[in-house]
């Protein structure tokens, strides 16, 4: 069964005189392990799509069931339950908590999920040893470079071991160096763990990494093709 089923998708948002149909007659899936992406020009409909696979919207019309769970009828403790559980989201602004220490960010995401302390540390630990952010996690955001802080977000994203991390535009702020660094990290987790990542981008460098891409144009899939990535290589 795949992980992510999407059938008839349609998404509008009201507007001042009607609607705005944002996503149109989606239909797609999503299968365990994939290293997937969706792209296409700004306003074509990738963020709404992540958002309505990540449970934080709904469908206007058709269906989404993510995890076997129909994203459009949950309710909104349910969706979160789908959410903390399931999905991992990484953002190009990084969300981070400024006043909390990297070990405490990423520590947040299991504080929803019933764990003990050592088995909360546990996971911590591991999380940061994925990324190689050991040696910083007594340290704040602020004092850490735009890729490890970006880094410390997949960490945070990674440590509830989710099947699905939902990753939006993850390198807009990142410079060509730290941009393939997190894609590789990304790229061994999805290895090593069989997570599914789904990016929305426009980075070319991103694409150079992904398995399979989803080119949305005004909200419809215009293409969709599975490529054969360098076996986890930085790309030339
Ligand atoms: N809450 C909303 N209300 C009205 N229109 C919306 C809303 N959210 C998105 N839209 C519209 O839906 C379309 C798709 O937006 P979306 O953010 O999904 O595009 P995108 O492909 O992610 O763009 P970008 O690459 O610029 O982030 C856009 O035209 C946007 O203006």
């Amino acid at each position: 069964m795949p992980l992510i089923e999407l059938q008839h998708l349609t998404k509008q948002f009201p507007t001042g005189n009607g609607f705005f149909t944002a996503l149109k007659d989606i239909t797609l899936s999503f299968g365990e392990g994939e290293f997937a992406g969706l792209v296409g020009p700004s306003g074509s409909g990738k963020t709404t799509l992540l958002n309505i696979i990540g449970s934080l919207d709904v469908p206007t019309a058709g269906s989404a069931r993510v995890m076997g769970q129909p994203v459009g009828s949950l309710t909104h403790r349910q969706a979160a339950d789908l959410r903390n559980h399931h999905i991992g989201f990484i953002f190009q602004t990084y969300n981070l908590l400024p006043v909390y220490t990297v070990y405490q960010n990423v520590e947040f995401a299991l504080l929803l999920q019933k764990r003990n302390d050592a088995q909360r540390r546990t996971a911590v630990c591991d999380a940061l040893e994925w990324v190689g952010l050991t040696d910083k996690m007594h340290s704040k955001p602020a004092q850490l470079s735009g890729g490890e802080c970006q880094r410390v977000a997949i960490a945070r994203a990674m440590v509830k071991r989710p099947s699905i991390v939902l990753a939006d535009e993850p390198s807009a702020n990142l410079d060509a160096e730290n941009s393939h660094h997190i894609l590789q990290t990304m790229q061994a987790l999805n290895r090593d763990l069989h997570t599914t990542f789904i990016f929305a981008t426009h980075d070319e460098k991103v694409m150079h990494y992904l398995q399979r891409i989803i080119t949305l144009r005004d909200g419809v899939v215009e293409n969709d093709q599975w490529h054969s990535p360098s076996p986890h290589q930085p790309p030339n």
